[in-house]
């Protein structure tokens, strides 16, 4: 008989998004995202970053001050870098995990990749214009999203 205790589709995308973000140097929020198409496999991952050459040994990594030396201007968000590392062609139709809401800016990257559905864990920043803008354009472009549904299942692994 079969095992009853598997991980359902789920939990499996958000975990896999929730490992991608481990790999994040932000001391601050690390974010990952997981590509999922229509038939359940898995198309890209993605966490947030400095793009390739950039090194996170000479980047800053503050969240204040003036604005060149904090890492805004320089980090690729998870969703975005997801989107980028995709190779295989189209992502229309595709879901996104992600374990922090999309900001505007990813946003319209999503909408714009043809992803149809965003299923986010925190949604902390909530309250800020980008993420009200990105609920706008994801509500006028058909895009859905719903927060994800923790199960309270804890997954111990040995690396
Ligand atoms: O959607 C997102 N995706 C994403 O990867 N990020 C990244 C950018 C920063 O590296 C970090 C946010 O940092 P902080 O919470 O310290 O402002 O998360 C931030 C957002 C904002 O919603
Ligand atoms: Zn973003």
């Amino acid at each position: 008989m079969k095992r009853e205790d598997y991980i359902s589709w789920d939990e499996y995308f958000m975990g896999v998004a929730k490992l991608a973000g481990m790999r994040s140097k932000d001391p601050g929020t690390q974010v990952g995202a997981c590509i999922v198409g229509q038939d359940n496999k898995i198309l890209s991952m993605g966490y947030n970053g400095f793009p390739i050459g950039c090194s996170d040994d000479e980047f800053p990594w503050e969240r204040e001050g003036d604005t060149l030396k904090t890492k805004y201007p320089y980090v690729t968000h998870s969703e975005l870098n997801a989107i980028l590392n995709y190779r295989g062609g189209s992502l229309a139709g595709a879901k996104l995990y992600v374990t922090l809401f999309p900001c505007n800016e990813c946003a319209k990257a999503i909408i714009q990749s043809g992803i149809r559905e965003v299923i986010y864990d925190c949604d902390k920043y909530a309250e800020t214009p980008s993420v009200r803008a990105s609920k706008r354009m994801f509500r006028a472009a058909g895009v859905a999203y719903r927060p994800y549904s923790r199960s309270g299942r804890t997954v111990k692994m040995e690396l």
